[in-house]
C-alpha cells in the first residue's frame, strides 16, 4: 500500500452495502492493509448472487438445455419437460452458500462485517442500530430495488426476486415490461409450461439493443406461445374467482401471477444522503470522474451511481476495483471505463459490445457494417442453430469497434471478440490469434 495514512476513525474505508460494487474491491483493499468495514442490511453479496445473475442463470440452465434438445428434432429423444420444483432446489444448492463464502472471504482479510441498516449521520459517520461507525472515506454501494407500478391493485404485483423464488410455476402469467427482466422471465416461464402474456407500454422491447435482433427473438417467443402486447398500459388489478384480472388499455387479461418488471430504482432514500449533502438525481448518486460525490470523502460504486454505463455486475466490479486502486494509492487517475459487453439471457440470446449498429449507421464515413448469417455456418449447424446472425462494426482501418449477435451462443461469441474491441487489435494482430478449432471462438474470429 502506497501513501495511505492511518486516521482517528474506526475505519479507513467503510462501505454501505456488500454487493459487487463493494466486495470485489474491498477484499483486495483490505489485503493491502487498509482498515475496511462493510455494512449489510440483508444477504452478503447483494442482488447478483442472491436475487439476480447467479440465481437467474441457475434456473435458466435447464431452459437452455430444453431448447437445445428440442432443436435436435429427435436426434436426442424427449420433451425436455422442466420440473420447476427440482430446478428451484438445484438453484438453492448452487447459490445458498455464496453469502457465507463471501463473508468468510472478507473476514479472512480483516474486514469487519456489520449487519443492519446503515444511515449516514455526518460525512464520516454511519449509524447502524444505534451504534455509530466512523470512517475517513465512505462508499455508498446500496444498489437498486424493483420499481412498483402505481396502479389500483398494486399489492397483487410481484417482482423479480419473487419470480426467482417461485416454488411452482403458475399456469398463467402476465409480465409487465419489455426490458431484460421481463423477457428473461418470459423465456423461463414459457419453457416451464406457463401461459405467458407480456404487456409492453412501448412498441419496442430492449430499446438499447439492435432492434432486428430483438424482433427475431420476440418472434421466436411468440412461436412458442407467448403473447406480446405492444403499446399497452396495465391499468388495474383485481382478484376474481377466475384469477387475477389485469385490466389493460387493450384487453382484460386473467392470470394466476403478475410480474412487475418495469425497471429498478436506485437505493438513495432514507440513508441520510440529504442530511450530509450528497447530491442525487432520479438516476442515482451523482459522482465526478473519480466516483466522488458532492461530499469529497464520500464515494459511490455500482448500480446506485447515476451513470450512462449499463447498470450491470461487471460495471460494479470495475468501479469497486477502481476505488480499491484509488484508496490504496496505486492510481489517482480518473475512472476510464472499458467497453462493457452485455447479454440478454433469452432464447435466442442477444449480446452486444462497443459501437452499436445505430451509431455506425449515423456515421457512415467512419464505420463499415458487416452483417453475417451465422446460422448457415457449418459449426453453428452442429448445434442445430436456426437464428444466428452477427453484425460487426469496423473502423476505416478495419479494427473491430463493435459487435452484436443473436444466437443461442451469443454471450460467448461477444465475450470472445471483446479483446479486439477493447484493445483495438490491428488486422495483423488479429491474424496472430490462433484459436482452438473447432470452437465457438474460432467460429467467431473467422468472421473478422
Ligand atoms: C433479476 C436480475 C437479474 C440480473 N442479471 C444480471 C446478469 O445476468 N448480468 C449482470 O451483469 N447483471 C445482472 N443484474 C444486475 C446486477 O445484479 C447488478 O448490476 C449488481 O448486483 C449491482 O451490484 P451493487 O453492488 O451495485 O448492488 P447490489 O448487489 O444490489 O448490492 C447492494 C447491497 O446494499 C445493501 N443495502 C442497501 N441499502 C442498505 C443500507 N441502508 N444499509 C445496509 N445495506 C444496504 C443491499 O441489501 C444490497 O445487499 C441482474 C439484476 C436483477 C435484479
Ligand atoms: N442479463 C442481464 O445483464 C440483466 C438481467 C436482468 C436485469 N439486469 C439489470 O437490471 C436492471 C433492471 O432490469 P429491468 O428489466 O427491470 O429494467 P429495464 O430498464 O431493462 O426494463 C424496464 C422495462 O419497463 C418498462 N417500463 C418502465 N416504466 C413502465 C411503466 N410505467 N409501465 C410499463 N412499462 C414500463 C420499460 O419500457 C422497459 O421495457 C437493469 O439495469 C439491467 O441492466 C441485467
Amino acid at each position: 500500500m502506497k501513501g495511505y495514512k492511518m486516521t482517528q476513525y474506526d475505519f479507513d474505508v467503510l462501505y454501505l452495502g456488500s454487493g459487487h460494487g463493494t466486495f470485489d474491491g474491498a477484499i483486495p483493499l483490505a489485503a493491502k492493509g487498509v482498515k475496511v468495514g462493510v455494512i449489510e442490511a440483508d444477504r452478503v453479496g447483494g442482488t447478483c448472487p442472491n436475487w439476480g445473475c447467479n440465481a437467474k442463470i441457475s434456473l435458466d440452465a435447464p431452459v437452455a438445455l430444453q431448447r437445445a434438445l428440442l432443436a435436435t428434432q429427435g436426434t436426442v429423444a424427449g420433451s425436455g419437460k422442466i420440473d420447476w420444483a427440482k430446478n428451484q432446489s438445484h438453484k438453492h444448492s448452487v447459490i445458498d452458500g455464496i453469502p457465507n463464502f463471501l463473508e468468510g472471504a472478507m473476514e479472512s482479510q480483516g474486514i469487519k462485517m456489520i449487519f443492519g441498516r446503515g444511515e449516514l449521520v455526518d460525512a464520516h459517520t454511519i449509524q447502524v442500530a444505534g451504534t455509530a461507525y466512523t470512517a475517513d472515506k465512505i462508499v455508498i454501494a446500496t444498489g437498486m430495488h424493483p420499481h412498483r407500478l402505481n396502479i389500483p391493485g398494486r399489492e397483487l404485483l410481484h417482482d423479480s426476486t419473487d419470480f426467482l423464488a417461485l416454488a411452482e410455476m403458475p399456469s398463467r402469467m402476465v409480465i409487465i415490461g419489455g426490458g431484460y427482466i421481463a423477457l428473461e422471465s418470459a423465456t423461463m416461464a414459457n419453457a416451464a409450461g406457463s401461459d405467458v402474456t407480456v404487456v409492453m407500454h412501448h412498441q419496442q422491447a430492449l430499446r438499447a439493443f439492435h432492434q432486428p435482433f430483438v424482433e427475431l427473438m420476440l418472434a421466436d417467443l411468440v412461436e412458442r406461445g407467448v403473447t406480446i402486447l405492444r403499446d399497452t398500459e396495465a391499468k388495474r388489478l383485481d382478484t376474481t374467482a377466475e384469477g387475477i384480472q389485469v385490466e389493460t388499455s387493450a384487453d382484460t387479461l386473467l392470470a394466476d401471477w403478475v410480474l412487475d418488471a418495469t425497471g429498478r430504482v436506485p437505493n438513495t432514500e432514507g440513508i441520510g444522503l440529504e442530511t450530509v449533502g450528497v447530491e442525487t438525481s432520479p438516476a442515482g448518486v451523482k459522482v465526478n470522474d473519480y466516483l466522488q460525490t458532492s461530499v469529497p470523502n464520500i464515494y459511490a460504486s455500482g448500480d446506485v451511481i447515476a451513470k450512462t454505463q449499463p447498470k450491470l455486475t461487471p460495471t460494479a466490479v470495475f468501479e469497486s476495483k477502481y476505488l480499491m486502486h484509488r484508496f490504496s494509492g496505486d492510481s489517482q487517475a480518473p475512472i476510464d471505463y472499458p467497453v462493457i459487453a452485455t447479454n440478454v439471457y433469452t432464447s435466442p440470446r442477444i449480446a452486444q459490445a462497443g459501437i452499436t449498429v445505430d451509431q455506425a449507421k449515423a456515421n457512415p464515413d467512419q464505420y463499415v457494417i458487416v452483417e453475417n448469417e451465422v446460422a448457415a455456418d457449418w459449426y453453428r449447424q452442429v448445434f442445430y442453430e436456426t437464428a444466428g446472425k452477427t453484425t460487426l462494426i469496423f473502423n476505416q482501418e478495419h479494427q473491430l469497434v463493435g459487435a452484436t449477435e443473436v444466437s443461442e451462443q451469443a454471450e460467448d461469441v461477444i465475450n470472445s471478440l471483446l479483446p479486439a474491441i477493447e484493445f483495438g487489435y490491428t488486422p495483423a494482430q488479429m491474424e496472430r490469434l490462433v484459436h482452438i478449432f473447432p470452437s465457438i471462438s474460432a467460429d467467431a474470429w473467422g468472421q473478422l
